[in-house]
C-alpha cells in the first residue's frame, strides 16, 4: 500500500508533507519508478537519481510560476510523478499516452518539448530576460541541468551569457552524477571531480555566476537549504548537487557501463530485458567497425557521449587509444573529425540520426568543403518509436541530400551494411549510412543488379519499386501484392542512394511508375532526387514520412500510419497506377 505517495499528488501536497516523512515518500517513489518503467521500458537510471533533489525544488520554488526547466528532460518522470501525473504512467510512451520528456501539451509545469541536450540554460536565460521586460521578474527561472548536458558547447554560450546579467535570477541545478552514459569526459569532468572532493575554485564564478556546493544530492533538507539561498540570491547562481545514478535499486547500481540509463521493458527483480535482444542493426554495425579496424589501420571510431548505445564501445575495448568519446559535443565531433582526416585518418562518427541536425554546419563546412574522408554512421535512421518526436531519425537525407559531394548508403541489410561501410571507408570524400533502430530481418540477396544497384525482384515495367534500406522488406510484400493483381512489377535497392546514380537512373528508364520509399520525409529525400531525373510522362511516387513532428509510439505502429508497410505500399501504388491509366 502506497500510503504517502498516494496522497501526494501536486507540488501543494508535497509542499503540506512534514519534512521526517520526505524519506518514506522517497522511497516509495522510487518504488514506483522501478514497477511502471520496468513494464514500459524507459529512462531508470537517471530518474533514480533524481528523486530527492525533484522533491526539495518542488517544495521551494512554485511551479509554474517558477519555470522549472529540465535539460534534455529524460529525467523528468519524477517531477511528472508531483504534478498530477501519477495515474498516466501505465501509458508511457505509448501512441496517445504520457510522454516521456517534459511535454506543454501534457502539463502547465511543462516549459520545454525538445530532448535534445544541452538548451535548458538558454531557455533560461530567455524566459528570464522576457520575464523581467514584462515586469514578471520576481519569479526564478530553474535549469536542471546534468553534467553530461553540461559538456555541449550551447550550455557554455548560455553560461557565457547568463554570467554577464548579474540581474537575472537564473538558478542553475547542476545534477552532477559523475555519467551521461559512461562517465563524462574531458577537463571539465575532472574539474567536477575536484569540486566534488573539496570546494574551491570554481569556472561559475569565473565566468560571473555564483556557486553553491557541492550539496548532497539525496539529502533533502541540504537540497532545501541550498535552493532556498539561490532563490533569494537573485542572480545567476550555479547549486552543484552530487547525485547517484540509479540509486537505490541493486541492478542499476550494479551496471557500471550505464547504470541503467535506458532499459526495454524488464523485471523489476533482475533489471533483465523481458524478451532476449534480437540482432540490431548496431549490433552489426559494431561486429563490422571491429573487423574493419583489424584491416585499416588508420579508422578511427567518434562518439557524442554515447559508445554503448552506438556499438563504438567494442571498437575501443579491441583498439585501445583509437575510439574518442567527445562528449555531447556532435559540432566538436564533426570538427575535429575533419581535422583527423585532414591529418591522415579515416574517422567513422556513430552518432544517432537525429543528433546529426546540431551539427549539419560542420558536416558542410569542415567536412564536405573540404572534400575530406570522414564517414558518418547515422543509427536510429527515421521512425524511432516511443522517444517521439524530437529521436524521429527522419531529417538525415533531406540534410543531407544538400551537401555537394556526401555520398549517403542506406544499407538493406546486415549483408549490406558491411560491404557498404567497406565502400564507404574506400572513398576519399565525405560518405554516410543509416539504419533503423530495429531487429536486422534476414539477408535479402539480388536476384540481380543494374551496376552498382540491387534488383531484388523482376517481374515488369508497370511499377517500378525503389526500396530505400530497410524499405526493401515492405517493397517485396507489396511487389508481391501487385503482382497478384496481374501487375507487373520489380524492386530495386539502390544502395548508395544520394545523389542518384546514372546507374539507378538506367535502372528506372522505361518503367510505366516510378515508386520510391523512404523512411524519411517524403517531399525532400531521395524521391525528390529521383523524380527529378526520370523522363516526361513517366508517372512518379514519392512514399515516406510527412513533413511534421510524428508522437510517439511503436515503430511499426507509426509506420503503418504512413503507409510503409507492404499494404500500404501496394495500395498507394495500385492507386497511382490506375490514376496513371485513366490520364
Ligand atoms: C544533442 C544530444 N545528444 C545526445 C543525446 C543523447 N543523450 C541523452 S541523455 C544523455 C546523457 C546525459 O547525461 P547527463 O546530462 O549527465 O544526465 P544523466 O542521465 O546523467 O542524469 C545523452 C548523451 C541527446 N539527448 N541530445
Ligand atoms: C534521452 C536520449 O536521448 C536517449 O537516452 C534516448 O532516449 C535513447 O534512445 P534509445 O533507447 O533508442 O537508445
Ligand atoms: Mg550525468
Amino acid at each position: 500500500m502506497k500510503t504517502l505517495l498516494t496522497h501526494v499528488s501536486t507540488p501543494d501536497d508535497l509542499r503540506a508533507l512534514p519534512a521526517e516523512l520526505l524519506p518514506g515518500l522517497a522511497r516509495e517513489i522510487r518504488d514506483f519508478l522501478i514497477e511502471k518503467v520496468s513494464a514500459a521500458g524507459g529512462h531508470l537510471g537517471s530518474n533514480l537519481g533524481i528523486v530527492e533533489l525533484t522533491i526539495a525544488l518542488h517544495r521551494v520554488f512554485d511551479s509554474p510560476d517558477d519555470a522549472i526547466v529540465f535539460d534534455t528532460g529524460h529525467q523528468a518522470y519524477v517531477h511528472k510523478i508531483l504534478t498530477g501525473r501519477r495515474d498516466a504512467f501505465d501509458g508511457l510512451r505509448v501512441r496517445g499516452g504520457l510522454s516521456g520528456y517534459p511535454s506543454r501539451d501534457e502539463s502547465p509545469h511543462d516549459h520545454v518539448d525538445s530532448s535534445h541536450a544541452s538548451t535548458a540554460l538558454a531557455y533560461a536565460d530567455g524566459m528570464a530576460k522576457a520575464r523581467r521586460l514584462a515586469g514578471e521578474g520576481g519569479r526564478s527561472v530553474v535549469a536542471v541541468v546534468g553534467d553530461g548536458a553540461l559538456t555541449g558547447g550551447v550550455a557554455w554560450e548560455a553560461l557565457n551569457n547568463l554570467g554577464a546579467d548579474r540581474g537575472l535570477p537564473v538558478v542553475v541545478v547542476l545534477n552532477d552524477n559523475g555519467r551521461s552514459y559512461a562517465p563524462t569526459v574531458g577537463g571539465w569532468a575532472e574539474h567536477l571531480d575536484r569540486l566534488r572532493a573539496a570546494p574551491g575554485f570554481s569556472v561559475f564564478e569565473s565566468l560571473g555566476l555564483r556557486y553553491l556546493g557541492p550539496v548532497d544530492g539525496h539529502d533533502i533538507a541540504a537540497l532545501e537549504q541550498a535552493l532556498r539561498t539561490a532563490r533569494e540570491l537573485r542572480t545567476p547562481v550555479v547549486v552543484h548537487c552530487v547525485t547517484r545514478k540509479g540509486r537505490g535499486y541493486g541492478p542499476a547500481v550494479q551496471d557500471l557501463d550505464e547504470h541503467l540509463h535506458a532499459i526495454p521493458a524488464s523485471d523489476p527483480a533482475t533489471g533483465q530485458p523481458l524478451s532476449p535482444p534480437r540482432g540490431t542493426w548496431t549490433h552489426a554495425f559494431s561486429h563490422h567497425l571491429c573487423a574493419l579496424g583489424e584491416r585499416r589501420r588508420d579508422v578511427v571510431a567518434v562518439t557524442a557521449a554515447m559508445p554503448g548505445p552506438t556499438g563504438v564501445a567494442a571498437f575501443g575495448r579491441r583498439f585501445p587509444g583509437r575510439m574518442f568519446d567527445v562528449g555531447i559535443a556532435e559540432q566538436h565531433a564533426m570538427a575535429s573529425a575533419a581535422g583527423m582526416a585532414m591529418s591522415g585518418l579515416h574517422p567513422v562518427i556513430a552518432i544517432y540520426a537525429t543528433f546529426l541536425n546540431r551539427a549539419v554546419d560542420q558536416v558542410l563546412m569542415d567536412i564536405a568543403l573540404h572534400r575530406l574522408p570522414v564517414t558518418l554512421v547515422l543509427d536510429r535512421a527515421g521512425i524511432t518509436g516511443p522517444d517521439g518526436p524530437s529521436h524521429h531519425g527522419m531529417w538525415d537525407l533531406a540534410t543531407l541530400a544538400v551537401v555537394p559531394g556526401l555520398r549517403v548508403a542506406a544499407p538493406r541489410d546486415a549483408v549490406r551494411l558491411g560491404e557498404l561501410l567497406d565502400e564507404a571507408v574506400a572513398c576519399d570524400g565525405p560518405t554516410a549510412l543509416r539504419f533503423p533502430k530495429v531487429a536486422v530481418e534476414a539477408e535479402i540477396p539480388p536476384v540481380g543488379s543494374v551496376g552498382e544497384v540491387d534488383v531484388l525482384a523482376s517481374g515488369g515495367q508497370d511499377v517500378l519499386l525503389v526500396a530505400v534500406g530497410a524499405m526493401a522488406g515492405p517493397c517485396l510484400s507489396a511487389a508481391a501484392l501487385l503482382a497478384g493483381s496481374g501487375i507487373g512489377v520489380s524492386v530495386v535497392d539502390p544502395r548508395w542512394v544520394i545523389p542518384v546514380s546514372p546507374d539507378l537512373r538506367k535502372a528506372v528508364g522505361g518503367s510505366r511508375l516510378v515508386v520510391t520509399v523512404e523512411d524519411g520525409i517524403a517531399s525532400s529525400g531521395v524521391g525528390a532526387l529521383v523524380r527529378q531525373g526520370c523522363a516526361p510522362g513517366q508517372g512518379v511516387l514519392n512514399l515516406g514520412l510527412p513533413c511534421a513532428f510524428i508522437g510517439q509510439g511503436g515503430r511499426s505502429e507509426l509506420l503503418a500510419e504512413a503507409g510503409l508497410t507492404g499494404q500500404g505500399i501496394a495500395r498507394a501504388a495500385g492507386d497511382a497506377l490506375r490514376a496513371l491509366d485513366r490520364t
